[in-house]
């Protein structure tokens, strides 16, 4: 299988959604993808949606090494923000840019199976690839799967999962090609300046300085584990930059090559 027939697996981070203009722009390079006959499956954040809400809600936020602390009460605004508000406004987005979507989250279709991860995290899921067929059904009518990072136990219980673990599993699940697309430019070092390509053990050095930290360091170990499961380099890269999602488009490199050992 050709790198360019492999479904793109896009994933979005929560800043986009308080940015209409970078909404537009990112439906719009995906709809140039789709009408070029690339799948493309959007798994999305909404981390500050959902910081947002909590404080509204009169609930604090607490984070253990960039994994949102879940107690059962905060349950209903964090699936409300994230399979809720997030999901459709990326829909309504989509709609306007002309793409069909499918609204969903990692709970529907059997797609993942799910576990709580840590006690201590409370209602976190860790997930695991489990069958592609509803994903496959809908990519093949040549419609977008917009993916929340919700998943459900086999309990039934509802779990808040880091939305860039959740698109490393689905780039897993279907073979894909993932790029994760944050508010920065890529990965950068202890300058702000861009890192073109970032090793395990380069990537081990700059977390040990803490030039890598909170969410950014969630999101390497995500590409560094699906570059070395793919044997190929997986981009972090902007969704701000309109160049970045130009050559997106033209199939190019973006951002940071988080490459496999
Ligand atoms: N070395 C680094 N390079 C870039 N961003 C970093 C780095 N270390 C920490 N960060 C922080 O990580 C953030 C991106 O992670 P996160 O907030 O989880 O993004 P998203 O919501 O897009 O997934 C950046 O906005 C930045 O504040
Ligand atoms: C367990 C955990 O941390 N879940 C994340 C899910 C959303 C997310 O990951 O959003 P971004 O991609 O915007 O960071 C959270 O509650 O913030």
């Amino acid at each position: 299988m050709s790198l360019e027939k492999k479904p793109l697996v896009l994933k979005v981070g929560g800043a986009l959604l308080q940015c209409e203009m970078g909404m537009a722009r990112l439906m719009s390079a995906a709809a140039a993808m789709i009408n070029k006959g690339q799948s493309v499956i959007m798994v999305h954040g909404g981390g500050c949606f959902v910081d947002e809400q909590l404080t509204a809600n009169g609930m604090v936020t607490q984070k253990l090494d960039g994994l949102r602390v879940t107690p059962a009460e905060q349950i209903p605004v964090v699936v409300g923000a994230l399979a809720g508000t997030s999901n459709k406004l990326l829909q309504g987005a989509a709609v306007k840019a002309g793409i069909t979507c499918v609204g969903m989250s990692l709970g529907d279709g059997d797609i993942v199976t799910a576990k709580i991860k840590n006690e201590q995290l409370g209602f976190v899921g860790e997930v695991m690839p489990n069958d592609a067929a509803y994903l496959n059904f809908i990519l093949a009518k040549g419609w977008m799967p917009i993916v929340s990072s919700i998943a459900i136990d086999e309990l039934g219980q509802l779990l808040n999962v880091n939305a860039d673990q959740a698109a490393a599993v689905i780039a897993k699940l279907v073979n894909g090609q993932l790029v994760l697309l944050s508010d920065v430019s890529g990965v950068l070092d202890g300058k702000g300046q861009l890192i073109q390509s970032l090793s395990k053990t380069h990537s081990d050095e700059l977390t040990k300085l803490g030039v890598i930290d909170k969410g950014m360091k969630v999101k390497v170990e995500a590409a560094l584990e699906v570059a070395q499961w793919m044997g190929q380099p997986v981009q972090v890269a902007s969704w701000r930059d309109a160049e970045q999602l130009n050559a997106l488009v033209k199939g190019e490199a973006i951002g940071t090559q988080v490459l496999p050992d």
